[in-house]
């Protein structure tokens, strides 16, 4: 398969302003800013091939909206490529267009006051679909979206999830090869979040569309995308395939103790000697104990545990995906270092 986004080295800073205090402040400013430089986003270098659901994740302000912005040509990177459809995004910006789809959460691209038809009317001329190719594609698309009944309302008498419902079917009307899609569930139930998912599930798997997904819903994330690239302050942390990372992290289990007294860790570490486990205090008589190792370890560490203590009660969770992301951040990516701590 083509890759069908290739950076290489992409960068963007901006220069941020400060105002001096007071009326001279103001005035000196007028001759002289202060100002520092940010860089949002710093030597990215990924490609993503033809196909490719890629969950494109990181903390508020890791630089995702800066980097898709520069993907998608409305930025120009300060440093650094950036090809996308085999085109530079900024400088073949008219044509670039219509290659690619676009759904920001937040923002929308239909017209508020007129009906949605009438946006897809408009969408359909400015992306010169032919009357043949819109009905074969846009009745599947309507029908799968279950947005028939909405066509002939206009969008400000839409619910959030109604709208993102026609936000994603405007964003589909040329039939693009790749999709970037910013927050497309956010505040979204789940029946239609589960909708949306097994539309941009059929679209992939019917048209090799490549998507683009940023989130903070990590469950749409696991739903859809293998590989998950993860920002942090403006590099890249992580690459790769998200059953890698619970495998690394994440197939361990969590065990809640509730003891019958106060126990210390010591006494815990002793116990769990030669198992792969790390202890968490929740309170004086409850402990958390989080295993990277398999299975067996598990019931070796409860027999040892209850052999010992005075155990009053006792749960097994999974550890998400979403926790071993929190740990990512918070202690880095170190597999060997197994960051369960
Ligand atoms: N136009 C701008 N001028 C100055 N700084 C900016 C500008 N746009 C973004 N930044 C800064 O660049 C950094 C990255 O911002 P960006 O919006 O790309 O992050 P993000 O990962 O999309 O965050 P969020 O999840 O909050 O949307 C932040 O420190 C932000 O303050």
């Amino acid at each position: 398969m083509k890759n069908v986004i290739e950076t290489e080295g992409l960068r963007k800073e901006f220069k941020a302003y400060s105002s001096r205090e007071g009326l001279g402040g103001a005035f000196r400013d007028l001759f002289t800013r202060n100002y520092k430089v940010i860089r949002a986003v710093d030597d990215l270098s990924f490609s993503i091939k033809q196909g490719e659901m890629v969950g494109y994740i990181g903390e508020n302000g890791a630089g995702k909206s800066t980097s898709i912005k520069m993907l998608t040509g409305i930025l120009n990177p300060t440093s650094g490529t950036v090809r996308v459809n085999g085109m530079d995004p900024h400088r073949q910006r008219e044509k670039f267009v219509s290659s690619i789809g676009v759904v920001f959460g937040q923002r929308s691209q239909l017209w508020w006051d007129i009906a949605v038809q009438e946006s897809f009317r408009l969408l359909k001329k400015v992306y010169k679909v032919s009357d043949e190719d819109y009905k074969n594609h846009m009745e599947h698309v309507i029908e799968s979206l279950d947005i028939g009944p909405l066509l002939d309302k206009p969008v400000r008498k839409l619910s959030l999830g109604q709208r993102m419902r026609c936000e994603l079917a405007a964003a589909l009307i040329h039939n693009p090869p790749l999709l970037f899609l910013d927050e497309p569930t956010i505040g979204l139930d789940v029946l239609v979040k589960l909708k949306i998912r097994q539309f941009l599930k059929e679209m992939n798997e019917k048209y090799k569309t490549t998507i683009l997904l940023t989130t903070h819903d990590l469950s749409d994330i696991e739903a859809l995308c293998e590989r998950v690239i993860m920002l942090d302050q403006g590099k890249i942390i992580y690459d790769g395939a998200l059953a890698h990372l619970r495998q690394d992290f994440g197939e361990g289990k969590k065990i809640e103790f509730q003891f019958g007294e106060p126990v210390d860790e010591t006494s815990l570490k002793h116990l769990s000697e030669e198992l792969e486990v790390f202890w968490q205090q929740n309170n004086a008589n409850s402990w958390t104990a989080l295993l990277t190792a398999q299975e067996a370890g598990m019931s070796e560490l409860i027999g040892r545990v209850v052999g010992a203590k005075k155990v009053l009660d006792m749960s097994i969770h999974e550890v998400s995906t979403e926790e071993i992301i929190r740990q990512i951040y918070e202690k880095g990516y170190q597999p060997e270092k197994r960051i369960l701590t």
